[in-house]
């Protein structure tokens, strides 16, 4: 019998995309103006249910995901179910890529890069510091380049958040065995949680849409921070 709700995942090896679900309380905003919560959810069959308000006769819609967080739901547990066998792979040699969307205001920042108090909540991107350095400390006769990237995407314009000039627009190239890269995007060698986490940091301070515009606009920006990990097996143990 399954041992929780996420062990169909591992039985299910081809399923490399999923889908999951999180759901915010209602923020002070919305309190006080008495909005009311139109989202439910039953988490052990993944299921999402929208009701539409002053409806009470009709059915809710309803989704299923690969996975559903409530307002009582943590990040830790997100990134046990989902991220953690992710990072894993990427610590195995395999890409990785966890890809947040919504509505400004719906909860990505919260998700990635977190809070520090409660613990629980801290986001899944210092959490994959964490479980790579983790993983590095762990693994015997094996050597690891770790490298980080950070950009942002606004009103299509690419930019280096973590470049000497965090204005520049950087160009998209295709290369034919590497694919699509940011020419001259900066990579910076990372060897500790702490270097990981001041980077972090930095970029999200370079972020120039972050903290300025709060609202509609904000969810223009998008910003795609890259891990990158060189194995290299020297046989010694
Ligand atoms: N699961 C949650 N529990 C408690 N508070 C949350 C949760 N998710 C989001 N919040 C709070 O809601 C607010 C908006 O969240 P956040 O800034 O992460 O949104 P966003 O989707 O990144 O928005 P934008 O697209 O505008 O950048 C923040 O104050 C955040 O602390």
């Amino acid at each position: 019998s399954p041992k929780n709700r996420f062990d169909h995942f591992s039985q299910k090896p081809s399923e490399c995309v999923k889908v999951v679900v999180r759901c915010r309380p209602l923020n002070e905003r919305e309190k006080a103006l008495s909005s009311k919560m139109v989202v439910s959810m039953d988490v052990q069959r993944c299921q999402c249910f929208i009701k539409k308000p002053g409806a009470a006769d009709e059915p809710p819609k309803q989704f299923t995901f690969d996975g559903t967080y409530f307002i009582d739901q943590t990040t830790e547990q997100l990134y046990n179910e989902i991220a953690y066998p992710l990072i894993e792979g990427v610590t195995e040699g395999y890409n990785g890529t966890i890809f947040a969307y919504g509505q400004t205001g719906s909860g990505k920042s919260f998700t990635m890069q977190g809070v520090s108090e409660p613990a629980a909540q801290r986001g899944v991107i210092p959490r994959a510091f964490e479980h790579i350095f983790e993983s590095i400390q762990c693994a015997e006769g094996t050597k690891f380049l770790v490298r980080g990237s950070y950009l942002e995407i606004y009103n299509e314009d690419i930019r280096d958040l973590l470049g000497s000039d965090t204005k520049q627009r950087l160009e998209l190239k295709e290369h034919p065995e590497r694919g699509v890269y940011v020419r001259d995007l900066t990579t910076h060698t990372l060897h500790s949680v702490g270097e990981c986490e001041r980077i972090m940091e930095q970029g999200w301070r370079n972020r120039a849409v972050g903290c300025t515009l709060m609202n509609k606009d904000s969810s223009r920006s998008h910003s795609i921070f890259t891990i990158h990990l060189e194995i290299c097996n020297t046989g010694k143990h």
